[in-house]
């Protein structure tokens, strides 16, 4: 690593000691840096590195709600706005019991590239909560949704920050939040968040675009290795919103999902998640008993191994962690590149230890696509969303798909153009990084220094 990069990461890994999520994102966007920083000396001078892994503004706020039994809590909110340099900041929100500020912070930094790659005005920013969701009533998710937008609004706009919805945060988060944020400004301005219902502003396949666009991307990267999507095996982990979505278009491809991981363990169905039955089968086995996959392999008689994931099963094509960060270390990582398998799909937000990418970026059968590409397709369809809500028009959902397919052949391609242009070949990881990076430096260069 160059002598300029070093001494960034090593002021991050310094002020950062604590959040190694948010060090170790740094790290991996950094390593595929160099060509790039070697052939813009310019960037050293205005310590552009130094200013893009420091966000541009990060809050936190007291979030007290109250249960059914009258009982008080308080939980910590955060709102990190990363980099607006090519757009409002946009990203989405996660409730979950072990958010923390690096959590938030390695979201929101990895959220600027990706939302650079969908080749749209949209900035880098992620927000959150250490709410746990889980066993809450409705009207108590509602009461802290609307304590968490009262202490929010004033800081987020359609024009200045627009969150979503990520882990623990979906369609009904949104509609109370949403809400509120009405109720307190008094304005119709839908296009302060995205991933709304249908019924006041939402768009078309934004609840399926980040499964559909990774499955987009998937066929890219078969496209490239002359290889087709037909037949294909799929291994997942997670079974939420991302995970849904992958079945589905899987499904429609002529591919099909037979192996999917959840907190409890791993269902094999070699059948496939193919029937809206078994689909309809997640959706309330998740909101029943979160947490857990085993009634899946109960009710359709299938193979349910406890307390393991399937990273390592053999009777697949893809692998595609589509659950959460670091699900996949250097134990299983091994395990993926002794099964034989050729394509390694991240979906999740950096669902891959740094050791562990690495190591299976360095195995020559199998071909790593990168999350913060692979997933761009959710906040792409959130960009079009807010441009519908911008021109006040509700586009088919075959006009979205078409946009999400284009933008997701269009991010496989800038990935792979870049990655060729410095010389690295088919490396999707480092084209990602590279592709994403540039737009944004160049107009933070453009901008001036602040
Ligand atoms: N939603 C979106 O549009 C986007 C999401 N992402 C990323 O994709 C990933 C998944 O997000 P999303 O589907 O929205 O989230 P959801 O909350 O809808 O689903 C998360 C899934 O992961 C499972 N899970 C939770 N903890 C574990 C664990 N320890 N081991 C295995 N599985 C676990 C959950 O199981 P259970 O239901 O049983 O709790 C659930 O099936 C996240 O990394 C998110 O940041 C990225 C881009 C956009
Ligand atoms: O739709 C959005 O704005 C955000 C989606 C998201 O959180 C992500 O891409 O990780």
């Amino acid at each position: 690593m160059n002598a300029y990069l070093a001494s960034v990461l090593e002021s991050v890994k310094t002020k950062h000691g604590n959040e190694p999520e948010f060090v170790q994102t740094v790290e991996e966007v950094l390593s595929s840096l160099e060509p790039v920083i070697e052939k813009h000396p310019e960037y050293e001078k205005v310590d552009l590195l130094g200013r893009m892994v420091e966000p541009e503004r990060m809050f936190t706020f007291r979030v007290v709600w109250c249960d059914d039994n009258g009982q008080w809590h308080t939980n910590r909110g955060w709102r990190c706005q990363f980099n607006g340099a090519i757009g409002p900041y946009k990203g989405g929100l996660r409730f979950q019991k072990n958010v923390y500020e690096g959590i938030i912070k390695f979201l929101g930094f990895e959220q600027t590239f990706k939302n650079s790659l969908t080749g749209l005005p949209i900035g880098g920013a992620k927000g959150g909560s250490d709410f746990d969701p889980a066993g809450k009533s409705d009207a108590e998710v509602m009461r802290f949704c609307q304590s968490f937008m009262t202490a929010l609004y004033r800081y987020i706009g359609p024009d200045i920050d627009v969150p979503a919805g990520d882990m623990g945060v979906g369609g009904r988060e949104i509609g109370y939040l949403y809400g509120q944020y009405r109720r307190l400004k008094g304005v119709w301005e839908n296009g302060v968040l995205t991933g709304k219902g249908l019924s006041y502003g939402g768009s078309l396949i934004r609840p399926e675009a980040t499964g559909y666009g990774a499955m987009y991307y998937l066929q890219e990267v078969l496209k490239h290795e002359n290889d087709t999507i037909e037949g294909k095996r799929i291994a997942i982990s997670g079974y939420g919103n991302v995970g849904w979505g992958i079945m589905k278009k899987a499904t429609q491809l002529g591919a099909k999902v037979t192996y999917f991981a959840g907190p409890d363990g791993y269902v094999h169905d070699p059948d496939g998640v193919i029937t809206d039955e078994k689909l309809n089968f997640i959706l309330e086995m998740r909101a029943k008993d979160p947490m857990h996959c085993k009634p899946y392999a109960d009710k359709f008689g299938c193979e349910f191994v406890a307390g393991e994931k399937c990273w390592g099963v053999k009777d697949v094509d893809v692998y595609m962690p589509a659950a959460m960060q670091n699900d996949v270390k250097m134990e299983s990582a091994e395990k993926i590149a002794a099964s034989g398998v050729k394509y390694y799909i991240e979906v999740a937000n950096m669902p891959t230890t740094n050791d562990a990418l690495n190591y299976l970026r360095a195995q020559k059968h199998i071909i790593v696509a990168p999350s913060k590409a692979v997933n761009a397709g959710g906040v792409g369809v959130s960009a079009l969303e807010m441009a519908q809500n911008s021109e006040r028009l509700v586009w088919t959902a075959e006009e979205v798909d078409h946009q999400l397919h284009k933008m997701m052949e269009n991010i496989h391609k800038v990935s792979a153009e870049a990655a060729a242009e410095y010389g690295l070949g088919y490396d999707l990881v480092a084209g990602a990084n590279i592709a994403g990076f540039k737009k944004v430096a160049e107009a933070m260069m453009e901008q001036g220094c602040f």
